[in-house]
């Protein structure tokens, strides 16, 4: 039986011996390799995490003692330590979560995959602790340097060095590297601290003792504080953190199981806010990943592992068609500018940067920022294309809603993995973006359904110089082209079925596919139908809108929230025109979504054509007498 094997809950790991403990690691290693490989998922994290969990969990009595996993795709290894081996379904319907998860584990506390907030997680979890006279137990928090430039974390910082009575213990895993290198000030900070000579080898590390222990020991405090005071200019970088009031120790060895050991466990004496500055390597003992450029093997798809290569080709052909885009875009345009916020390769940007260097800014993992920053290079004569996962622009809402819209800032933003995402589970589904971006007045957004038509709206969207533009697609490969057969205003007609339409079928962006089959459905069953698509969705257009009015009934079928997107949109539009047509709205239901695949979820949501022409058969049979009747039947009064 290996070591890890053995392993079936933390207390296990304290009988093992340092010799034992580095073959734990290389187990734990070997298990990530093979497993990752056979079902995806972020092997480069978790690869460069494996002695640091192993030490957190030696040291810390999870789960009485609490670990918070900043973002949470670094928790593979924790679960391995936490009883969790069977990694046969990670990812996948019915396995194991890539991210912590409660109905998991009690070791899991934090599910929320947008990165930043696990120190304001540890901040509250130890306010309550104290409170609660709970103060003995070590709240932990694990902190990836590129979630370290997110706001979030800098407010928390604030806050949790006013208790310096709490023990909350940060643990910054320094990899140097978000998928790229982390940039900024902090990086570079960071970047100093590395190189610089163990500060707290150096100085001693009794010195809150002595303090502490009358004036004896005070003046021997005195002494170690002059002293670092006469090391600061070769040392003052810690000064970031110790400014704040975070005790900093470090920088450390983060594949040193011993070393890292030592210092949590100082951390953990300590009885206040603490630093554990920890450098690990991305991709750590898995050649792919170590030696590749891009992101270290940051997240995967299937992959051989031995080679590293994947095994299907491109998984993300919108995100490919945006990345040629824009580029042909940018050379058309010398104002147009491109932000990302630590994700210059994942949303197609990295050809862009490499086109224009000078006209991409990688601002963290800061949505926010990205989003005020972008309303400010607009009124300074610039076009920003902000490109973001859907998901993450909820954090930017508060930004695009005062500082680009009310300002009508020229902004576009390209909301990639858009819809349902699937095996990231609840927090990476871009579901919330169309029923947020409703409520945004001056907003335009377009949904494309192919090629040309996302071609064709980026193209648009950037022409836009008074207020905000979006456009979304979701992620994965893009369907083949599906043409209009005419067109009634603004509104692509895909298809019409039937001498009288009883039915208007619209399709939002990618579901405009699913809208033809279901046209081509309800035709079977001797019903008519219009199917269209009406690419820019937001604001509900008028001619949407009067087309809606010539039908007996109006489909909407979205890969967005089914009670708050485009569908409940429409329907809100027409009673303000006073057309009395019946909407139905097929999308995503209102909770958070386990994670499966696309696929399933689409299943299971009855988002399939055959299902929503089944429900739509019914819906008409159902109508009442004067609306089945098509000579008789009731027209919109008029707007
Ligand atoms: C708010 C938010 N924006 C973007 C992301 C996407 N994202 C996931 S991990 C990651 C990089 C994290 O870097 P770091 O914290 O250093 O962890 P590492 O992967 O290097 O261990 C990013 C940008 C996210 N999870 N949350
Ligand atoms: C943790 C995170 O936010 C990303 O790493 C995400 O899991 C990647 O998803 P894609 O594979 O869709 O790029
Ligand atoms: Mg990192």
């Amino acid at each position: 039986m290996s070591y890890l094997e053995r392993i079936r809950r933390p207390a296990d790991l304290r009988q093992l011996s340092p010799a034992e403990l580095d073959v734990l690691a290389k187990e734990v290693r070997d298990f990530l390799v093979t497993a990752v490989a056979r079902t995806g998922g972020h092997m480069g994290p978790n690869l460069g995490v494996v002695e640091l969990t192993i030490a957190l969990h030696r040291v810390f009595d999870s789960p009485r003692d609490r670990v918070v996993f900043d973002t949470g795709h670094q928790a593979y290894v924790h679960k391995l330590l936490t009883g969790r081996q069977d990694f046969g379904d990670l990812r996948h319907r019915g396995g194991l979560s890539g991210y912590p998860s409660r109905a998991e584990s009690d070791h899991d506390i934090v599910e929320n995959s947008h990165a930043s907030t696990a120190l304001s997680w540890a901040d509250g979890i130890a306010k309550a602790n104290q409170l609660r006279g709970l103060g003995d137990r070590s709240v932990v928090a694990v902190i990836g340097d590129g979630a370290l430039t997110g706001g979030m974390a800098w407010e928390a910082l604030n806050n949790i060095a006013d208790g310096q009575d709490r023990s909350v213990v940060i643990v910054v895993n320094d990899n140097g590297r978000s998928y790229a290198p982390t940039i900024g000030g902090l990086a570079r900070h960071l970047d100093a601290l590395r190189t610089t000579p163990h500060y707290e080898k150096v100085l001693d590390w009794g010195k809150r003792t002595l303090q502490r222990s009358g004036p004896p020991g005070r003046m021997a405090f005195e002494a170690l504080h002059g002293m670092k005071k006469g090391l600061k200019d070769v040392i003052a970088p810690q000064g970031l953190f110790e400014g704040l009031g975070i005790k900093y120790v470090g920088p450390i060895d983060g594949h040193d199981i011993g070393e890292v050991e030592m210092a949590l466990r100082r951390a953990k004496a300590f009885g206040g806010p603490v630093i554990v500055h920890a450098i690990t390597q991305k991709g750590r003992g898995y050649t792919p990943a170590e030696t590749d450029v891009v992101d270290r093997f940051h997240a995967v798809g299937v992959i051989h592992p031995e080679t590293g290569l994947p095994v299907a080709p491109s998984r993300f052909g919108w995100t490919s068609v945006f990345a040629e885009e824009i580029v042909e875009i940018g050379r058309r345009r010398s104002d147009v500018v491109a932000l990302t916020a630590a994700m210059l390769a994942p949303v197609g940007l990295a050809p862009f940067a490499e086109e224009f260097p000078d006209r991409v800014f990688d601002v963290g993992i800061a949505e926010q920022h990205a989003v005020t920053s972008a309303a400010g290079m607009a009124f300074a004569g610039l076009h920003p294309v902000v490109a973001l996962y859907a998901t993450f622009l909820n954090r930017g809402y508060d930004q695009l809603l005062m500082d680009v819209a009310l300002h009508r800032a020229g902004v576009t933003f390209v909301l990639d993995r858009s819809g349902l995402t699937g095996d990231d589970g609840a927090s990476h589904n871009g579901m919330w973006d169309m029923a947020l971006l409703r409520t945004v007045p001056g907003l335009r957004l377009a949904a494309p359904r192919d090629e040309p038509t996302l071609r064709a709206a980026l193209r648009d969207a950037v022409a836009v110089e008074d207020g905000p533009t979006v456009v979304r697609y979701p992620k994965g490969a893009v369907p083949d082209a599906l043409p209009a057969v005419g067109r009634q205003g603004s509104v692509d007609v895909l298809a019409r079925h039937g001498g009288v339409p009883r039915v208007l079928v619209v399709g939002v962006g990618v579901m405009a596919h699913t809208a033809v089959e279901v046209g081509v459905a309800l035709d079977a069953q001797g019903i008519g139908s219009t199917v269209v698509d009406p690419r820019w969705v937001l604001p509900v257009s008028e001619d949407l809108v009067s087309l809606a009015g010539q039908h007996d009934l109006v489909v909407v079928v979205e890969d967005g929230l089914a009670s708050a997107g485009i569908g409940s949109a429409l329907r809100d539009a027409l009673a303000a025109a006073g057309a009395d047509v019946p909407v139905r709205c097929h999308g995503i239901p209102l909770r958070f979504l386990e994670h499966a695949s696309r696929a399933q979820l689409v299943e299971e949501f009855h988002l399939r054509g055959p299902d929503i022409a089944r429900e739509t058969a019914a819906a008409v049979a159902a109508l009442a007498p004067e609306r089945q009747d098509p000579a008789v039947r009731l027209r919109p009064t008029g707007r």
